[in-house]
C-alpha cells in the first residue's frame, strides 16, 4: 500500500520537571522532506556533546515509515545507505554526520566515537558487527553488559561518518525481515545503533587552570609553570567521560489479524508486541515516578536503560498511517506517544563537562 507520513511527535523530557510547559508535538505530513524533520532533531545532538545521553526512536505500526524515518528508503535488493539517496537519508546517517561535524569543532583528539549495531530479535540481542575468524560479518548473540560507565555492548571505533555508514550497512544486511500482508519488507527486529562519544576530561577538583594546555598520551602537558600556587597535578590523569546516542528503529506494533502472520512470523510478532508493551510500561513507570522501573522485563528496555532513564533526553518519532483502515493501530501509537510525553523527571544532569569548556 501507499507509503506513509514521516509523521512525528517529539518528547523532550529534559525540559520536564522544571515546571516549563511542554511544546505541542510537531506533526509532519508525508510530503515533508527528511531534511525538514532532521532540522528539528539536530539540536538534540548538541546535548550529547554537552554531557547528556540521548535516545531517538521511531515507533509505529508495521509499514508506517519507521525505517524510512530512521534510515531512509530500503528495498529487499538494496538495504545500503546509498549516498545517491542523500535527500532521502533518514535520521541515523544524518545524526552521525552532525555528531562528527560537532566533534570537528572541538580540540583535536579530545573526542572519539565508538559504534555498535545490534538487533533485538525474539528477545535476544544479536551483535550485527561481530566477525568470524575469516573476517566475515555475522550476527552473534550478546548478553547485555551494563556497567556504571554505560557500556552495554561491543563497540568499534570510527573516525568519520563514512566509516560509520559502512558499518551500519554491514549490520543492515543481517537484520531479520519477513513479508507480511501489511508490509512486504517488514523488519522483524528492533535495530539499535549506538554511538558512544568518549571525551577527555579532568576531575572537578582540578579546574583552576587557565593557561594553555596540551594533551599527550592521555596526560595534560603544561608548557610553563603557573604564577599562582599549584592547584593541580601537572600530570593529572585524564578521565574519559562517555555519553551515548542510541538510535532505534523499532519493529512495528502489529495486529495479527491484519498482518496475517503464521508460524515463525507469528512467534516474532508475539515477541515484538511484548517488548513494545514492556517499553510502554517502562515509560509509564517513569511517568508515575515509581520506585521500581521494570527495565529488566525485556532485553529491549534493558539495552536502552541508560538512554531512556536517568540523566537522558528522549525523542520519540511516531509514525502514523494515513489510512482509515488502520485507525485502531494509529490510536494505539498515539497512546504510546502520549505516555512518552508524560514522562516527568527531575532536572536532567550532565555527566560531566568536556575538557575544552572546563579549562576556559
Ligand atoms: N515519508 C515517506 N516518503 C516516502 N516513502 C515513504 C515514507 N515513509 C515510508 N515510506 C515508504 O513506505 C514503505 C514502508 O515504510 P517502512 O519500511 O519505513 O515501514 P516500517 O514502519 O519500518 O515497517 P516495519 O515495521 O514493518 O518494518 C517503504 O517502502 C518506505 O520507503
Amino acid at each position: 500500500w501507499g507509503s506513509t507520513p514521516g509523521c512525528g511527535c517529539a518528547s523532550h523530557p529534559g525540559r520536564e520537571g522544571s515546571g516549563e510547559a511542554l511544546e505541542p508535538p510537531k506533526v509532519y505530513s508525508a510530503a515533508e522532506s527528511q531534511n525538514t524533520v532532521f532540522a528539528d532533531v539536530a539540536p538534540l545532538l548538541t546535548s550529547l556533546l554537552d554531557g547528556y545521553n540521548v535516545c531517538i526512536m521511531a515507533y509505529g505500526q508495521t509499514g508506517s515509515g519507521k525505517t524510512y524515518t530512521m534510515l531512509g528508503p530500503q528495498s529487499e535488493a538494496d538495504v545500503t545507505l546509498s549516498t545517491e539517496d542523500e535527500p532521502e537519508l533518514g535520521i541515523i546517517p544524518r545524526a552521525a554526520e552532525e555528531v562528527f561535524r560537532l566533534i570537528s569543532e572541538k580540540p583535536p583528539g579530545s573526542h572519539w566515537v565508538e559504534v555498535s549495531v545490534v538487533e533485538v530479535y525474539n528477545n535476544e540481542i544479536f551483535d550485527l558487527l561481530a566477525k568470524d575468524s575469516g573476517g566475515t560479518v555475522f550476527g552473534v548473540k550478546r548478553d547485555i553488559l551494563t556497567t556504571k560507565e554505560g557500556k552495554s555492548d561491543v563497540p568499534l571505533t570510527v573516525e568519520n561518518a563514512v566509516e560509520f555508514l559502512e558499518l551500519v550497512d554491514k549490520g543492515l544486511q543481517l537484520r531479520v525481515k519477513h513479508p507480511t500482508l501489511v508490509h512486504a519488507h517488514s523488519s522483524r527486529s528492533h535495530l539499535v545503533v549506538t554511538l558512544t562519544i568518549a571525551t577527555k576530561s579532568i576531575s572537578a577538583d582540578k579546574l583552576f587552570c587557565t593557561f594553555p594546555q596540551q594533551m599527550k598520551d592521555d596526560k595534560l602537558i603544561f608548557p610553563s609553570r603557573p604564577s599562582s600556587p599549584a592547584q593541580f597535578e601537572p600530570t593529572e590523569k585524564l578521565k574519559h567521560v562517555k555519553t551515548k546516542l542510541q538510535l532505534v528503529d523499532l519493529a512495528g506494533s502489529e495486529c495479527v489479524g491484519m498482518s496475517g502472520v503464521t508460524g515463525v512470523a507469528l512467534r516474532e510478532t508475539s515477541f515484538i508486541n511484548r517488548s513494545l508493551s514492556a517499553l510502554s510500561d517502562v515509560l509509564g513507570a517513569i511517568a508515575e515516578q515509581r520506585s521500581h522501573i521494570p527495565y529488566r522485563n525485556s532485553k529491549l528496555t534493558h539495552l536502552l536503560q541508560d538512554s531512556i532513564g536517568g540523566n537522558a533526553k528522549l525523542l520519540v518519532m511516531l509514525c502514523i498511517s494515513p489510512c482509515q483502515k488502520y485507525l485502531a493501530e494509529s490510536l494505539q501509537s498515539l497512546g504510546f506517544g502520549t505516555r512518552a510525553r508524560q514522562v516527568q523527571r527531575g532536572q536532567v544532569k550532565k555527566r560531566n563537562l568536556p575538557v575544552s569548556s572546563k579549562s576556559k
